[in-house]
Protein backbone atom coordinates (compact mmCIF):
# COMPACT_ATOMS: atom_id res chain seq x y z
CA UNK A 1 0.00 0.00 0.00
CA UNK A 2 1.11 3.23 -1.11
CA UNK A 3 0.02 6.58 -1.70
CA UNK A 4 -0.43 6.88 -4.96
CA UNK A 5 -3.04 3.45 -4.61
CA UNK A 6 -6.14 3.61 -5.55
CA UNK A 7 -9.13 4.35 -2.82
CA UNK A 8 -10.39 1.20 -1.50
CA UNK A 9 -14.04 2.86 -2.44
CA UNK A 10 -14.91 5.31 -4.79
CA UNK A 11 -18.59 4.96 -5.27
CA UNK A 12 -20.23 7.94 -7.03
CA UNK A 13 -24.28 8.33 -8.02
CA UNK A 14 -24.46 4.75 -6.63
CA UNK A 15 -28.32 4.35 -6.23
CA UNK A 16 -29.61 0.73 -5.32
CA UNK A 17 -33.13 -0.83 -5.77
CA UNK A 18 -34.81 -3.25 -3.49
CA UNK A 19 -37.62 -4.22 -5.90
CA UNK A 20 -39.69 -0.72 -6.14
CA UNK A 21 -37.91 1.08 -2.93
CA UNK A 22 -34.95 3.28 -3.07
CA UNK A 23 -32.50 2.06 -0.55
CA UNK A 24 -29.41 3.81 -1.40
CA UNK A 25 -30.10 7.04 -2.96
CA UNK A 26 -27.14 8.33 -5.41
CA UNK A 27 -24.43 7.67 -2.70
CA UNK A 28 -21.23 9.57 -3.11
CA UNK A 29 -17.93 8.88 -1.14
CA UNK A 30 -14.57 7.09 -1.30
CA UNK A 31 -12.86 5.46 1.43
CA UNK A 32 -8.91 5.55 1.13
CA UNK A 33 -6.32 2.77 1.84
CA UNK A 34 -5.72 1.84 5.26
CA UNK A 35 -8.50 4.27 6.29
CA UNK A 36 -11.05 2.68 9.34
CA UNK A 37 -14.51 3.83 9.01
CA UNK A 38 -17.56 3.93 10.75
CA UNK A 39 -21.24 3.94 9.33
CA UNK A 40 -23.32 4.93 11.80
CA UNK A 41 -27.28 4.93 11.18
CA UNK A 42 -30.67 3.74 12.84
CA UNK A 43 -32.10 0.23 11.16
CA UNK A 44 -33.81 0.15 8.03
CA UNK A 45 -30.81 3.19 6.77
CA UNK A 46 -29.43 0.92 4.04
CA UNK A 47 -25.89 0.13 5.77
CA UNK A 48 -25.66 -3.15 5.47
CA UNK A 49 -27.43 -2.80 1.54
CA UNK A 50 -24.37 -0.48 1.30
CA UNK A 51 -21.96 -3.25 2.57
CA UNK A 52 -23.53 -6.19 0.11
CA UNK A 53 -23.07 -3.37 -2.49
CA UNK A 54 -19.68 -3.02 -1.98
CA UNK A 55 -19.23 -6.94 -2.29
CA UNK A 56 -21.22 -7.31 -5.38
CA UNK A 57 -24.72 -8.95 -4.07
CA UNK A 58 -26.00 -5.90 -5.28
CA UNK A 59 -25.18 -3.43 -8.37
CA UNK A 60 -26.49 0.46 -8.49
CA UNK A 61 -29.00 1.25 -11.37
CA UNK A 62 -27.70 2.97 -14.23
CA UNK A 63 -30.41 4.50 -15.62
CA UNK A 64 -29.77 8.13 -13.34
CA UNK A 65 -26.35 9.07 -14.82
CA UNK A 66 -23.08 8.40 -14.56
CA UNK A 67 -22.16 5.78 -12.02
CA UNK A 68 -18.74 5.38 -10.33
CA UNK A 69 -18.50 1.58 -8.42
CA UNK A 70 -15.11 1.08 -8.12
CA UNK A 71 -12.99 -1.27 -5.49
CA UNK A 72 -9.15 -0.49 -4.95
CA UNK A 73 -9.41 0.87 -8.61
CA UNK A 74 -11.15 -1.69 -10.26
CA UNK A 75 -14.61 -1.17 -12.10
CA UNK A 76 -15.12 -5.21 -12.34
CA UNK A 77 -14.22 -7.64 -9.99
CA UNK A 78 -14.38 -11.74 -9.60
CA UNK A 79 -16.75 -11.91 -6.84
CA UNK A 80 -15.21 -14.49 -5.52
CA UNK A 81 -11.73 -12.94 -5.38
CA UNK A 82 -13.54 -9.56 -4.07
CA UNK A 83 -14.68 -11.67 -1.32
CA UNK A 84 -11.66 -13.37 -0.18
CA UNK A 85 -10.05 -10.18 -0.56
CA UNK A 86 -12.00 -8.41 1.96
CA UNK A 87 -13.44 -10.09 4.97
CA UNK A 88 -16.49 -9.80 5.90
CA UNK A 89 -18.49 -10.82 9.56
CA UNK A 90 -22.38 -10.28 9.71
CA UNK A 91 -24.95 -11.48 11.46
CA UNK A 92 -26.57 -13.57 8.28
CA UNK A 93 -23.12 -15.33 8.24
CA UNK A 94 -23.70 -16.23 12.27
CA UNK A 95 -27.31 -17.63 11.02
CA UNK A 96 -25.84 -19.31 8.17
CA UNK A 97 -23.56 -21.56 10.40
CA UNK A 98 -25.98 -23.51 12.49
CA UNK A 99 -24.86 -27.65 11.52
CA UNK A 100 -22.71 -29.33 13.47
CA UNK A 101 -19.47 -27.43 12.61
CA UNK A 102 -16.64 -26.84 14.46
CA UNK A 103 -14.66 -23.31 15.23
CA UNK A 104 -11.81 -24.77 13.47
CA UNK A 105 -13.42 -25.63 10.30
CA UNK A 106 -15.43 -22.49 10.20
CA UNK A 107 -12.21 -20.63 10.29
CA UNK A 108 -10.88 -22.94 7.19
CA UNK A 109 -14.02 -22.23 5.36
CA UNK A 110 -12.24 -18.62 4.94
CA UNK A 111 -10.26 -20.22 2.26
CA UNK A 112 -13.11 -21.53 -0.44
CA UNK A 113 -15.71 -18.52 0.80
CA UNK A 114 -17.90 -21.27 2.01
CA UNK A 115 -20.17 -22.52 4.48
CA UNK A 116 -18.74 -25.83 5.24
CA UNK A 117 -15.85 -27.51 4.20
CA UNK A 118 -17.74 -30.08 2.06
CA UNK A 119 -14.76 -32.39 1.79
CA UNK A 120 -12.66 -30.17 0.73
CA UNK A 121 -8.54 -30.51 0.60
CA UNK A 122 -7.20 -28.56 3.25
CA UNK A 123 -3.21 -27.98 3.05
CA UNK A 124 -0.81 -28.24 5.21
CA UNK A 125 -0.45 -24.31 4.98
CA UNK A 126 -4.16 -23.47 5.60
CA UNK A 127 -4.10 -25.72 8.62
CA UNK A 128 -1.00 -23.63 10.04
CA UNK A 129 -2.87 -20.19 9.12
CA UNK A 130 -6.33 -21.49 10.81
CA UNK A 131 -3.97 -22.45 14.12
CA UNK A 132 -1.91 -18.94 13.66
CA UNK A 133 -5.23 -16.87 13.42
CA UNK A 134 -7.01 -19.52 16.72
CA UNK A 135 -4.31 -18.40 18.61
CA UNK A 136 -4.07 -14.68 17.45
CA UNK A 137 -7.94 -14.68 18.32
CA UNK A 138 -7.21 -16.69 21.59
CA UNK A 139 -10.09 -19.14 20.67
CA UNK A 140 -7.11 -22.31 20.50
CA UNK A 141 -8.17 -23.73 23.47
CA UNK A 142 -12.33 -23.85 21.85
CA UNK A 143 -11.77 -24.75 18.29
CA UNK A 144 -13.00 -28.14 18.07
CA UNK A 145 -16.18 -27.52 20.06
CA UNK A 146 -19.01 -26.96 17.36
CA UNK A 147 -20.32 -23.71 16.60
CA UNK A 148 -23.76 -24.95 18.36
CA UNK A 149 -22.02 -25.00 21.51
CA UNK A 150 -20.70 -22.11 21.44
CA UNK A 151 -22.09 -18.94 22.85
CA UNK A 152 -22.68 -15.74 20.34
CA UNK A 153 -18.94 -14.03 21.50
CA UNK A 154 -17.06 -17.50 20.97
CA UNK A 155 -18.66 -18.10 17.86
CA UNK A 156 -17.90 -14.48 16.50
CA UNK A 157 -14.65 -14.57 16.83
CA UNK A 158 -14.62 -17.70 14.58
CA UNK A 159 -16.40 -15.73 11.53
CA UNK A 160 -13.31 -13.30 12.25
CA UNK A 161 -10.91 -15.89 12.41
CA UNK A 162 -12.74 -16.93 8.87
CA UNK A 163 -12.68 -13.49 7.37
CA UNK A 164 -9.24 -13.43 8.39
CA UNK A 165 -7.63 -16.64 6.58
CA UNK A 166 -6.51 -14.13 3.47
CA UNK A 167 -5.20 -11.50 5.67
CA UNK A 168 -7.50 -9.35 4.14
CA UNK A 169 -6.36 -5.23 4.14
CA UNK A 170 -9.97 -4.45 5.22
CA UNK A 171 -12.23 -6.05 7.50
CA UNK A 172 -16.03 -5.03 7.34
CA UNK A 173 -18.02 -6.08 10.42
CA UNK A 174 -21.72 -5.92 10.15
CA UNK A 175 -23.66 -4.84 13.46
CA UNK A 176 -20.89 -7.19 14.89
CA UNK A 177 -21.94 -6.77 18.53
CA UNK A 178 -25.68 -8.29 18.18
CA UNK A 179 -26.65 -10.36 20.78
CA UNK A 180 -23.28 -9.74 22.89
CA UNK A 181 -23.39 -9.71 26.82
CA UNK A 182 -21.27 -6.91 28.30
CA UNK A 183 -18.25 -9.71 28.87
CA UNK A 184 -18.42 -10.41 25.02
CA UNK A 185 -18.62 -7.01 24.03
CA UNK A 186 -15.53 -6.48 26.15
CA UNK A 187 -13.64 -9.14 24.33
CA UNK A 188 -14.45 -8.44 20.93
CA UNK A 189 -13.81 -4.89 21.01
CA UNK A 190 -10.43 -5.94 22.74
CA UNK A 191 -10.15 -8.24 19.23
CA UNK A 192 -11.14 -5.58 16.66
CA UNK A 193 -8.52 -3.02 18.52
CA UNK A 194 -5.86 -5.89 18.31
CA UNK A 195 -6.47 -6.42 14.49
CA UNK A 196 -7.09 -2.89 13.67
CA UNK A 197 -3.90 -2.12 14.97
CA UNK A 198 -1.97 -5.19 13.04
CA UNK A 199 -2.56 -2.90 10.08
CA UNK A 200 -6.32 -3.93 8.87
CA UNK A 201 -8.48 -1.36 7.93
CA UNK A 202 -12.18 -1.88 9.79
CA UNK A 203 -15.29 -1.09 8.22
CA UNK A 204 -17.62 -0.90 10.77
CA UNK A 205 -21.28 -0.69 10.01
CA UNK A 206 -23.70 -0.09 13.37
CA UNK A 207 -26.78 1.77 15.10
CA UNK A 208 -24.67 1.47 18.73
CA UNK A 209 -22.45 4.19 19.05
CA UNK A 210 -20.44 2.20 21.72
CA UNK A 211 -19.30 -0.44 19.32
CA UNK A 212 -17.07 2.44 17.74
CA UNK A 213 -13.56 1.81 18.60
CA UNK A 214 -10.93 4.19 19.50
CA UNK A 215 -8.92 3.81 16.55
CA UNK A 216 -11.71 4.71 13.82
CA UNK A 217 -11.70 8.40 13.42
CA UNK A 218 -14.02 8.79 10.78
CA UNK A 219 -17.50 8.50 10.82
CA UNK A 220 -20.79 8.16 7.78
CA UNK A 221 -23.61 9.15 9.14
CA UNK A 222 -26.80 7.31 7.23
CA UNK A 223 -30.34 7.60 7.13
CA UNK A 224 -33.18 7.28 4.51
CA UNK A 225 -29.98 5.55 2.09
CA UNK A 226 -28.62 8.66 2.03
CA UNK A 227 -25.09 10.32 3.67
CA UNK A 228 -26.01 12.92 6.08
CA UNK A 229 -22.51 13.33 7.33
CA UNK A 230 -19.09 12.56 6.83
CA UNK A 231 -16.38 13.63 9.33
CA UNK A 232 -14.32 13.24 12.04
CA UNK A 233 -16.15 11.48 14.70
CA UNK A 234 -15.00 14.24 17.81
CA UNK A 235 -17.44 16.49 15.22
CA UNK A 236 -20.16 14.31 14.62
CA UNK A 237 -21.24 12.20 17.74
CA UNK A 238 -22.62 14.94 19.75
CA UNK A 239 -25.83 15.83 20.93
CA UNK A 240 -27.07 17.41 17.51
CA UNK A 241 -25.89 14.79 14.89
CA UNK A 242 -26.88 12.03 16.67
CA UNK A 243 -30.22 13.41 17.82
CA UNK A 244 -31.33 14.07 14.43
CA UNK A 245 -29.89 10.92 12.99
CA UNK A 246 -32.00 8.70 15.17
CA UNK A 247 -34.91 11.18 15.32
CA UNK A 248 -34.79 10.92 19.47
CA UNK A 249 -33.07 13.59 21.57
CA UNK A 250 -29.61 11.95 23.30
CA UNK A 251 -26.91 12.96 25.20
CA UNK A 252 -23.66 11.62 24.28
CA UNK A 253 -21.07 11.16 26.66
CA UNK A 254 -17.13 10.27 26.16
CA UNK A 255 -15.39 7.43 28.23
CA UNK A 256 -11.99 6.30 27.42
CA UNK A 257 -12.11 6.64 23.92
CA UNK A 258 -15.25 5.68 23.18
CA UNK A 259 -19.04 7.23 22.70
CA UNK A 260 -22.50 6.92 24.41
CA UNK A 261 -25.75 7.88 23.85
CA UNK A 262 -27.77 8.31 26.81
CA UNK A 263 -30.63 10.17 28.47
CA UNK A 264 -33.32 8.56 25.65
N1 LIG B 1 -33.37 -8.26 -0.02
C1 LIG B 1 -34.23 -7.26 0.22
N2 LIG B 1 -35.39 -7.16 -0.47
C2 LIG B 1 -36.25 -6.15 -0.24
N3 LIG B 1 -36.05 -5.16 0.66
C3 LIG B 1 -34.94 -5.21 1.37
C4 LIG B 1 -33.96 -6.27 1.20
N4 LIG B 1 -32.94 -6.03 2.06
C5 LIG B 1 -33.26 -4.91 2.73
N5 LIG B 1 -34.44 -4.42 2.33
C6 LIG B 1 -35.08 -3.17 2.80
O1 LIG B 1 -34.16 -2.13 2.50
C7 LIG B 1 -34.11 -1.17 3.56
C8 LIG B 1 -32.68 -1.02 4.06
O2 LIG B 1 -32.30 -2.24 4.65
P1 LIG B 1 -30.82 -2.49 5.20
O3 LIG B 1 -30.81 -3.87 5.79
O4 LIG B 1 -29.84 -2.18 4.15
O5 LIG B 1 -30.74 -1.39 6.33
P2 LIG B 1 -29.83 -1.33 7.63
O6 LIG B 1 -29.46 0.09 7.80
O7 LIG B 1 -28.72 -2.32 7.53
O8 LIG B 1 -30.85 -1.74 8.75
P3 LIG B 1 -30.62 -2.61 10.10
O9 LIG B 1 -29.81 -1.75 11.03
O10 LIG B 1 -32.01 -2.81 10.58
O11 LIG B 1 -29.94 -3.90 9.71
C9 LIG B 1 -35.07 -1.68 4.61
O12 LIG B 1 -36.30 -0.97 4.44
C10 LIG B 1 -35.25 -3.15 4.30
O13 LIG B 1 -36.54 -3.60 4.67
Amino acid sequence: MNAHDPPFLEFENVTVFHGEKMVLDSLSLAIRRGESVAILGPNGAGKSTFIRTIMREFYPVLDRGPVTFRICGRDTWDVFALRSAFGIVSNDLQYAFTREITGREVILSGFFSSIGLFNREITPEMERRADKISAFLEVGHICNRPMTELSSGEARRFLIGRAMVHDPEVLILDEPTNSLDLHALHAFRQTIRKIASNGTAIILVTHNLQDIIPEIVRVILMKNGSIVGDGPKEQLLADGPVSRLFDVPVSIRKDDGYYYATGY
